[in-house]
């Protein structure tokens, strides 16, 4: 099949008030607690005001307990929504999150190289925050094989990077391993590796940016205050959805990461309480000021 290329879509026939908006596709998991996953990034994207456009990976049944039961979705359905999606609106970025199944990782990887989808979050899920195994056997390995090697951006989180690199998370505490950390990622294949800073015993909640254009040797720090208590749920979603909302505005991984990193923030101080559990992330409220 001769499948055009995103970018020759991007000019697609826009009707009405003039141009449409960018749009943004997350490949990922249903949380039925509205927090993470599929509804946590749909709300990202509508916040930072890029269409948001979704392909279901897995349902899930959790809440602000944790993961109560997880069913991934066959391949074949994953691979449809996704042609569904790219052969007709197009997508100026996407995102994947939650790919439960090995199966799931070939599927999604097939798609987006046929549609030669160039602007790529990879947001390699392992666990969920209570422990719950989103990635099934060898999905979490099959997706670093298969979808790392076409991310723009990776935005694993400590105890995913040490899982990838076959280290202990405690060997990543200091700030200089976490760098270096980052670094010897790039060689699973992104353009730019984001090593999250909320699981490590960081006041500032560093996050550490390393491109593979100079090997890594001039990386970013964005820090901020770490917000008192257990954190909420959903932040790591959070940020891969807002960085590539930004992407799909046609900002750079920098600037996108720097404009995630704000929302994430700004979400989290409007958190709030809903159930007995962890408190959940206020999209609504994250848009950053400025
Ligand atoms: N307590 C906090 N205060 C401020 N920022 C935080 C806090 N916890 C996490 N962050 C920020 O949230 C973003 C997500 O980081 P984190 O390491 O928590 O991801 P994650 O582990 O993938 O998330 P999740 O727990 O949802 O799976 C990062 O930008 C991180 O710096
Ligand atoms: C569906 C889904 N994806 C990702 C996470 C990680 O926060 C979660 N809890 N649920």
């Amino acid at each position: 099949m001769n499948e055009p290329a995103m970018a020759d879509r991007t000019g697609a026939e826009r009707m009405g008030s003039g141009s449409g908006p960018a749009r943004a596709l997350t490949i990922a998991g249903s949380d039925s607690g509205g927090g993470a996953g599929i509804q946590g990034d749909l709300k990202t994207f509508q916040e930072l005001g890029v269409y948001g456009m979704s392909a279901v990976t897995a349902v899930t049944a959790q809440n602000s307990l944790g993961v109560q039961q997880a069913e991934p979705m066959p391949p074949r359905l994953i691979a449809a929504q996704l042609d569904s999606v790219l052969a007709d609106l197009g997508a100026d970025a996407a995102k994947t999150g939650m790919v439960p199944t090995p199966a799931a990782a070939e599927a999604i990887a097939g798609v987006l190289r046929r549609f030669g989808v160039r602007r790529l979050v990879v947001d390699p899920v392992r666990l969920s925050k209570d422990g719950f195994a989103l990635a099934g056997p060898g999905a979490f390995e099959a997706t670093a094989k298969l979808l790392l090697p076409l991310a723009e951006l990776a935005t694993p989180n400590v105890p995913e990077a040490a899982a990838l690199l076959g280290v202990r998370e405690g060997e990543l505490a200091e700030i200089g391993a976490r760098v270096e950390a980052a670094r010897s990622l790039l060689a699973w294949g992104p353009h730019y590796v984001l090593l999250k800073g909320g699981h490590a015993q960081d006041d500032a909640c560093t996050d550490i940016l390393v491109g593979a254009a100079d090997g890594g040797a001039e990386p970013m720090l964005l820090r901020g205050p770490r917000l008192p208590g257990p954190g909420a749920h959903g932040t790591g979603c959070a940020f891969a959805a807002a960085a590539c909302a930004a992407m799909a505005l046609g900002r750079d991984v920098p600037a996108a990461c720097r404009s995630a990193k704000a929302f994430v923030a700004a979400a989290l101080a409007a958190s709030f309480r809903l159930g007995a559990g962890t408190a959940s992330l206020n999209h609504a409220c994250g848009k950053p000021k400025k």
